[in-house]
């Protein structure tokens, strides 16, 4: 190459390098204030603390850290680019109050769900979010809801069927993430999309394993989707679209199959319905699950008016699918495991709920199948044991936040900054990555008291302390943070305690739990996972000793 051409070369890629940089340079510059909050300080400049927070091995780390410093802790990132992680209820209010419109998941998130899934809940934002939000609502409500209780209630009888046939002796060690893992894909596949994982006691199809890949994986392309949003304003889809099928990186590829495996899938599932919806509604209504499944409905509703603006497109219908499904199962299952760990731990607990469901059960002389979602919701015990493990242990410690302009947070608790000055608010400039400290806050020893490590589901039978109303912690459940709250809150909350309701009651009433003499150890996949020490699988496990009762 002669003189000019490196020239020309070096002047074509300098403004591209502006236009990269500049943003993340100006943002570095405004961030100079926030360097006198408090948190731990970075092992490397180049990545911040985001090996320790975001590695497999982070759980720890994270929940030293997420409880340690207070209301708003500095966490740095790549490059020294400053992140919050923000437990201060008035802060968060004020996320979720008046700045409400402003704070939303990172463009990079929402971009990348598009990318994989083509759409879907998460994968939008602004506008279209809001309305396709406003248009599912209603499915994920109570009315409905009480129509699949009858169905997560057949799925966890067959699931017991399944495991009393493999458990005949006393203490028998089980893996049972295996089991509760087949049971939420198999809920949320008949009551959300109208399908069927096959029979449980060999369960799952290419498309749920692919489902479960993708956590594991899009942690490891962290780094690189920060890029998406700036490549995809730059460059048009097909020349991204050949990039990603020639650059042999691991994680790129393998989230290249998951995306084409996810789509094909979908749409196969979707011409099926389609087929039979076509059919006429009384096919349907023995087909699909009795034709009251979250997609038949949306499909139904479209039928009636295709011309309804409420109406999905088929390319939003095959998004919703696959972001139901991976936003449903993980979550869920985990969350039980967790609890099945802690009734393991806790012989009194079990016994307790046991008496409960036995008298629930005995009033209406009948068995665990004849109750209804109401039924389920009135078993107070039940109800703290739930409401205390998903205090205590939420899936997502954090969900991280930007917004597009410089907002002003007022903090409850004044915090010390690092050269000893108080602070009572805090100027965050635009584009800072803002994570709702679900973690801190669940376990915040000022609201919760100074037993809030403990899993103690009786402190949900007495009125719970002052400091908790007085705190007005943002939440759509039971004043904790696990699901969120906001426009982005979990849609599907609902749904899922009434998944655990059903299962724990079987578990509890068809086995006694104890521990295995195993040590698990929890490891972050997107949300955290349990697994046996010094195991190599990614798969969840949790072997417990259980005997049929
Ligand atoms: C114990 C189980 C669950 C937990 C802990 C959980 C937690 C969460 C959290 C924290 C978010 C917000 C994430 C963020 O803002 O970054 C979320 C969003 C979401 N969840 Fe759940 N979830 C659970 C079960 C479910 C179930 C069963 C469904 C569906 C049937 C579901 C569907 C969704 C959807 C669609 C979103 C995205 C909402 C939006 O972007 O507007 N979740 N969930």
């Amino acid at each position: 190459m002669n003189l000019q051409m490196w020239l020309s070369v070096i002047l074509w890629i300098c403004p591209v390098f502006l236009v990269v940089l500049w943003p993340q340079i100006r943002r570095r510059i405004k961030q100079l204030q926030l360097r006198n909050v408090p948190g731990p300080s970075p092992t490397s400049f180049w990545n911040g603390l985001s090996k320790e927070l975001h590695s497999p091995f982070a759980v720890p780390y994270r929940e030293k850290v997420l409880t340690l410093y207070g209301g708003v802790i500095r966490l740095d990132d790549f490059l020294g680019d400053v992140h919050l992680a923000i437990s201060d209820p008035l802060a968060l209010a004020t996320i979720f109050g008046k700045y409400r419109d402003s704070y939303d998941t990172p463009e990079s998130r929402i971009r990348s769900m598009r990318t994989v899934f083509g759409g879907g809940l998460t994968g939008t934002k602004g506008q279209e979010h809001s309305d396709q939000r406003r248009r599912l609502s209603p499915v994920f409500s109570v009315r409905y809801l009480r129509e699949m209780v009858p169905t997560f209630n057949r799925v966890a009888a067959e699931l017991i069927h399944v495991m009393r046939g493999a458990i005949t002796q006393p203490q028998t060690e089980v893996e049972i993430a295996e089991y509760i893992s087949r049971f939420s894909l198999e809920c949320v596949g008949r009551a959300a999309l109208g399908y069927s994982f096959g029979p449980l006691e060999k369960h799952g199809t290419d498309y749920s394993r692919a489902l479960k890949e993708f956590g594991p994986t899009i942690v490891q392309l962290n780094r690189w989707r920060a890029f998406l949003p700036f490549l995809q304003r730059v460059f048009p889809r097909s020349w991204l679209r050949f990039g990603a099928e020639v650059i042999p990186y691991e994680p790129l590829q393998r989230m290249r199959g998951i995306s084409d495996s996810v789509n094909a899938t979908a749409r196969q599932i979707l011409q099926q319905k389609k087929e039979t919806l076509q059919k006429g509604d009384k096919m349907m209504m023995q087909e699909l699950g009795e034709g009251k499944d979250l997609i038949a409905i949306l499909m139904q509703h479209n039928a009636k008016d295709p011309n309804d603006i409420s109406s999905f497109s088929e390319e939003d219908l095959v998004g919703q699918m696959s972001m139901l499904l991976l936003q449903a199962t993980d979550t869920t299952s985990t969350t039980l495991v967790r609890t099945v760990q802690q009734l393991a731990l806790h012989p009194d607990a079990q016994l307790r709920m046991r008496e409960e469901l036995t008298e629930a059960t005995s009033r209406i002389g009948r068995t665990l199948l004849d109750l209804d979602f109401d039924s389920f919701t009135q078993l107070p015990y039940m109800d703290a044991v739930i409401r205390e493990t998903i205090r205590l242990y939420p899936g997502f410690y954090m969900a991280s936040r930007v917004s597009p302009e410089d907002t002003v947070l007022p903090l409850r608790n004044p915090i010390q900054g690092k050269n000893g000055e108080l602070m009572n608010e805090l100027h965050v400039p635009a584009g800072t990555t803002v994570w709702l400290n679900i973690f801190g806050v669940n376990r915040d020893k000022t609201i919760w008291g100074p037993d809030e490590a403990e899993w103690k589901p009786e402190r949900w039978l007495a009125p719970l302390p002052a400091t908790v109303a007085d705190a007005r912690i943002p939440s759509v459940y039971s004043n904790t943070m696990t699901f969120v709250a906001g426009s982005r809150s979990c849609i599907g909350y609902n749904f899922a305690l009434a998944e655990m309701r059903v299962l724990l009651a079987h578990l509890v009433l068809n086995f006694e739990i104890a521990p295995s003499d195993k040590e698990i150890v929890w490891k972050m996949s997107g949300i955290a996972s349990p697994s046996v020490k010094g195991s190599k699988t990614t798969k969840p496990e949790m072997p417990v000793r259980l005997t049929p009762i």
